[in-house]
Parts: C-alpha cells; sequence; structure tokens
C-alpha cells in the first residue's frame, strides 16, 4: 500500500511539496491554520502564483474531475489524526522575529504541538522548515515526551527556488536527511526513491548537519550575491562594468557564473531572514566571530536599496518632491507574488516616503504589494505607470519588461530616464529610443 503523506502548512513550499507528493503516488492530505488557503487549494486553485502548481493540483485534488484523488487540504487536526498518516512534513513558516535577527521557531513549536499527540505509534515527523541549528533535537525531546512510542524523526531541508518550485521537488538537486537512526532514513529512501533514481544525491547526516548544510547554502548564495554587488560598487568608482566582469570571472568554473547578477541585491522570504537567524544563532552558540562577514553581506545588500533611490534622485534633479516615478516591478524576483523583503517595493516605499509620487506595476505581485504598501499608485500595465513619469526604475527583471516597446513608453512618459536596477534591459534598444539608460556597476554611456 502506497505511504500516506501530511503536510503541515501549506504555503509556498507546503502546497508545492503536498502535490509533489501526489504526483509521486503517495496519498496526501495537506493541513493549513488558514481557511481560505485550504479552501483554494482544496478547489485545485493556487492561493499563490507558482508556475507549474496548478497544473499540478488539478491532476491530483479530490473532487476535480479526471484527477487522481490522492491530494486533499484540510484546517482539521482531527481529520489529520483520523487518516493516520505514515509520514508528516512540518512547512510552516519560520520568519524573522520582530525587531531581532533571531527566527521565530512559534509557527514550528505550535506545529509540532498540535502533531505530537495525533501521530500514530511508528509514524515518521519530518521537519522541512528552515531553522536554527539545534531545532530538531529539541523537538526530538517534545516528540518523545508527547506522541506515542516509536515516533521518529528527521529533518530534510527544503532547497526549492520560487518561480521554480515544482520542478525543483520533483527533480531536486539533491536531498539532505538529517536522522538519528536507520528506520527514518529508509522511509526517506522510500518517498524519494523516483528523484533517487532519477540521480538526485541523497545525501544523509545527522541532525545539526542536515540544518546547517540548509543555512549554509543560503548564506554561500547571499555572499555570492553580495560579492558581485561590491564589485558593482568599485565598478561604479572605477569606471569598470561589472556585467562583463561577472562573465568573465565566471568562466573560471570553480567560480562558475551563476548568482554573479548584481543589482539592487536580494530579498525574499528566506536568504534575509536566514543569513540573520544564522549570525543570531551562531552567537547564541559563542561562535558569532565565524559569521562576522554575513553581517557585512547583509549590509552591502542593503546599501544596494539606497543607492537606487540616490541614483533615482540624482535622475529626477535631487529632490523627489513633485515629481513622478514609476517603477517596474513589485515582487522580490520575477515568476513569483511573493513581495516578501521585495527590494522593488523598498525602494518605491523610501522614495514615496521621500514626497516622490510613485507609481508601481508587477505582472504578478499587485495584490500582494496593495497589502503591504497601500499608499503607493499602482498601475494596471507598464505603460500607464510610465505615463508622466520622471523617472523609470526597472526593480524586477520580468520578462515582461524585456519585451516592452521603448519607444511606445517614450512617448507617454515625462522625462526619458530609465534606470535599471537589475541589469536585464537592452540598453542600446532604449537609448536608440531616445532614453538616458543607467544601469548599476556599469559605465554612464
Ligand atoms: N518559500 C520558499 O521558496 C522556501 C521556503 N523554505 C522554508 O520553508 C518554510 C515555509 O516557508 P514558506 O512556504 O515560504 O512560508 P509560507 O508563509 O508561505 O507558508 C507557511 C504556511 O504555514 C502555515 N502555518 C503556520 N502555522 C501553522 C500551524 N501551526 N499549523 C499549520 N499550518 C501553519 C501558514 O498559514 C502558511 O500557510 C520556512 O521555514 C522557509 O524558510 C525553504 C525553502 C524554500
Ligand atoms: O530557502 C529558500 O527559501 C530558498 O531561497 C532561495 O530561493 P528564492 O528565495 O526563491 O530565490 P533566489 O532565486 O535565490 O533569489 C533570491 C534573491 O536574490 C536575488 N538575486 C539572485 C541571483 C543573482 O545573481 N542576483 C540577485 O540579486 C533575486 O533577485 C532575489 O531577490 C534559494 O535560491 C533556494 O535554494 C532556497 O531554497
Amino acid at each position: 500500500m502506497a505511504l500516506k503523506i501530511t503536510v503541515i502548512g501549506t504555503g509556498y513550499l507546503g502546497a508545492t511539496h503536498a502535490a509533489a507528493m501526489a504526483e509521486l503516488g503517495f496519498e496526501v492530505l495537506g493541513l493549513d491554520v488558514v481557511p481560505e488557503k485550504v479552501a483554494a487549494l482544496a478547489a485545485g486553485r493556487v492561493p499563490m502564483y507558482e508556475p507549474g502548481l496548478e497544473e499540478l493540483l488539478g491532476r491530483h485534488v479530490a473532487g476535480i474531475g479526471g484527477s487522481s484523488g490522492r491530494l486533499r487540504f484540510t484546517t482539521s487536526w482531527d481529520e489529520l489524526e483520523h487518516f493516520g498518516g505514515d509520514v508528516h512534513f512540518v512547512c510552516v513558516n519560520t520568519p524573522q522575529k520582530h525587531g531581532e535577527y533571531a527566527c521565530d521557531m512559534a509557527y514550528v513549536d505550535a506545529a509540532f504541538a498540535s502533531l505530537a499527540p495525533r501521530v500514530k505509534g511508528g509514524a515518521l515527523v519530518v521537519g522541512k522548515s528552515t531553522v536554527p541549528v539545534g531545532s530538531a533535537g529539541r523537538l526530538a525531546g517534545l516528540l518523545a515526551e508527547h506522541a506515542p512510542e516509536g515516533v521518529d524523526l528527521a529533518w530534510n531541508p527544503e532547497f526549492l527556488r520560487e518561480g521554480f518550485a515544482v520542478r525543483d521537488t520533483l527533480h531536486p538537486d539533491r536531498i539532505v536527511v538529517g536522522v538519528d537512526g536507520d528506520r527514518a532514513e529508509k522511509l526517506l529512501r522510500e518517498v524519494y526513491a523516483a528523484p533517487i533514481a532519477e540521480g538526485s544525491p541523497f545525501v544523509v547526516t545527522d541532525f545539526p548537519t542536515a540544518e546547517l548544510v540548509k543555512t549554509s547554502a543560503n548564506s554561500f548564495l547571499a555572499t555570492k550575491i553580495s560579492f558581485i554587488n561590491a564589485m558593482a560598487e568599485v565598478c561604479e568608482a572605477a569606471g569598470g562594468d561589472v556585467v562583463k566582469l561577472a562573465e568573465a570571472i565566471g568562466h573560471d568554473e570553480r567560480i562558475g557564473r551563476k548568482f554573479l547578477r548584481a543589482g539592487i541585491g536580494f530579498g525574499g522570504g528566506c536568504l534575509p531572514k536566514d543569513i540573520r537567524a544564522f549570525m543570531a544563532r551562531a552567537g547564541e552558540l559563542g561562535a558569532d566571530q565565524a559569521l562576522t562577514f554575513l553581517r557585512e553581506v547583509d549590509s552591502i545588500n542593503m546599501r544596494r536599496r539606497g543607492h537606487m533611490v540616490e541614483l533615482a534622485r540624482e535622475a529626477v534633479g535631487g529632490s523627489f518632491l513633485g515629481t513622478r516615478v514609476a517603477v517596474l516591478g513589485a515582487t522580490f524576483k520575477p515568476d513569483s507574488d511573493d513581495v516578501r523583503d521585495s527590494p522593488a517595493l523598498n525602494v518605491a516605499g523610501q522614495i514615496h516616503l521621500q514626497g516622490g509620487q510613485v507609481t508601481v506595476y508587477d505582472p504578478k505581485g499587485m495584490d500582494n504589494a496593495r497589502l503591504l504598501f497601500p499608499t503607493l499608485r499602482y498601475a494596471d500595465s507598464a505603460l500607464e505607470a510610465v505615463r508622466g513619469a520622471d523617472v523609470v526604475l526597472h526593480l524586477t527583471e520580468w520578462r515582461e519588461f524585456r519585451e516592452l516597446d521603448p519607444a511606445a513608453l517614450g512617448r507617454v512618459a515625462s522625462h526619458r530616464v530609465v534606470l535599471d536596477g537589475r541589469n536585464a534591459l537592452d540598453g542600446a534598444e532604449w537609448r536608440e529610443a531616445g532614453w538616458t539608460y543607467r544601469a548599476m556597476g556599469r559605465p554612464r554611456a
């Protein structure tokens, strides 16, 4: 009989994980505490934007014509208990604590507290959320106290990227599991049999190492981005071109070309909060010196946002008062509707606070942006955002923006000045259409 799997927390990570588990042939129950989210998923609708996920839900959600019926969603812990899962994946959020660097474990703790008395004996609980090292050991103690006999814990961090979540879940470039016994490893090999058979490396380790793999991977990625953004600062001072520089150093396979796109830096619900939580945890462990470089990674990153604001202020003549600024992009990256810690919205918000009239357009992030920044103006298209603008800021590199017609935009803008915060537009094309095009870390033409 196929394993029964539950997924607790059906947000960006959990909704994708639940659908992917159904695709792999398991019977799956997803549980979340937000009824609207559960209602949408149960109707086969994705409550966020993630390419390919709606199709996957359509193939498996029970009650949808032609679906396998293997996937259901609920808000009820009693239903979860009745379902009798063999493996329970915990995918709840682990945000930054308000006003602190540390990770807020309240959601994980609440999920484990609800889950522990409801799992059946012999079940496996698998943590997927990104947590401070040491959490798994602590939570194993909680299970030992409150769960029935023979319930094991494993930690199985997730490495998916938003925008590629379905592909990354079904075809991961590695699967990492922290276990403290053979049984958990055996069950997880069964869960991930298909990707393992396809060649995904399966790395088995202890709890702390598994937890650290996740936070160190994100720290490395963040460091790579801040490294290239530091080079962008030097390029601007010296008259160099950071895009050429990234291409040239990236030819060295030891460095590689990926994650060297300079611009306004990284944001999102993970990299910023994960490096801060990692620093805070290292401090608690007495190893804070080891991670002081992450402080610099963070400050280089935050400086990029301020630098874009400066470039925009300079472009409008030294003060935003009485000026109109068009912002193309609200999400923290393209192909997502996620605006958590979005550099684009941060820049838009700073300019708004300094008296500029900011109009934002984003292909998928408008609803979330409106919730977070209700005082900004929003337009229904890039053309409408640019109408009457004194400067245009390109802050999230959606394909739609690369395909814009600069000549058409030039006819509605007040001034033809575009600042490319993602080094992704074709500067020559914009210049040909009469725009002053300026990119970050590149020479002024
Ligand atoms: N978003 C991403 O691309 C990735 C996220 N992660 C990690 O995965 C975790 C989840 O992240 P996201 O999915 O982005 O967050 P999210 O905020 O989109 O989803 C979390 C979900 O958990 C639910 N939840 C909270 N408390 C609950 C409880 N007690 N019981 C049941 N459900 C509960 C929330 O209602 C929400 O729907 C975080 O630790 C994050 O760092 C890891 C890799 C990728
Ligand atoms: O832990 C997580 O949640 C995830 O965090 C990141 O994934 P994600 O946040 O979806 O997005 P990325 O593609 O990593 O981009 C993060 C930010 O860095 C920026 N970025 C990325 C690459 C680059 O070269 N330059 C750059 O500024 C992006 O614009 C974006 O704001 C990691 O890439 C995933 O492996 C990880 O699982």
